[in-house]
């Protein structure tokens, strides 16, 4: 299978999903987050902002917000190119570019050296911790010289057997969804 055929798949996938198992799986995605050793003592967490096709971010980034973590969340400068910008209140975000909630130019740029953590969206990921995204390559060109803990959230239907991917592909350190986590 090529990534073209896999995002195919997992839209399809994606698109015939409750609301309801949406609901339910994100809080169970939520819940193995705030467990997360890496979660609790992360001072500083990267997150990107969920739009209704991706596992609920929403309520972790208000989580992290109120036990005094440092939030960070992408915006796209560029094509392919993002950076990390730190929120400290959700009515920081505008919609920016592909309609997603991005900070807005008065947040002050997060450097990769002080993240901890981060909370990925994925269009699906396998077991072993390859990931696929959008295809426009923002993920794998920021993640490329960083060290910081690399979580996945995936909704645990759209996770595959075996995710094609190529030398640019960073694999992720977790994957976690509401059926299994990986390691
Ligand atoms: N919430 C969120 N923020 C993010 C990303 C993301 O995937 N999710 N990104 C991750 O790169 C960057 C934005 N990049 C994106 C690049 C392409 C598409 C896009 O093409 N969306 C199509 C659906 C394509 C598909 O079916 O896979 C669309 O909206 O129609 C979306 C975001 C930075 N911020
Ligand atoms: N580190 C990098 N430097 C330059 N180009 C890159 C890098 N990583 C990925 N790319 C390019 O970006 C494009 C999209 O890559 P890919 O299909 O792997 O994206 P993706 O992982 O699905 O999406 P994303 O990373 O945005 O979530 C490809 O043309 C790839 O060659």
């Amino acid at each position: 299978m090529t990534k073209q055929e896999a995002r195919y798949l997992a839209g399809t996938i994606r698109n015939r999903l409750s609301d309801f198992y949406r609901e339910k799986a994100s809080q169970v995605i939520l819940e193995k987050v705030q467990q997360m050793e890496e979660y609790q003592n992360a001072e500083v967490i990267f997150c990107y902002v969920s739009t209704e096709d991706e596992v609920n971010t929403w309520p972790v980034i208000g989580h992290a917000l109120e036990h005094g973590k440092k939030v960070g969340v992408p915006v796209c400068i560029g094509d392919g190119i993002m950076e990390v910008r730190e929120i400290t209140s959700f009515s920081q975000l505008k919609k920016g570019a592909y309609g997603i909630m991005e900070p807005d130019s008065s947040c002050r740029k997060i450097e990769k050296e002080e993240i901890q953590l981060a909370l990925i969206p994925c269009v699906s990921a396998d077991q072993t911790g390859r990931r696929l995204g959008h295809g426009a390559g923002y993920y794998d060109r920021y993640l490329a010289d960083t060290r910081f803990v690399k979580a996945a959230l995936c909704w645990g239907e759209l996770m595959m057997d075996r995710i094609p991917v190529d030398e640019l592909d960073i694999r992720m350190d977790r994957v976690i969804s509401e059926k299994e986590d990986c390691e």
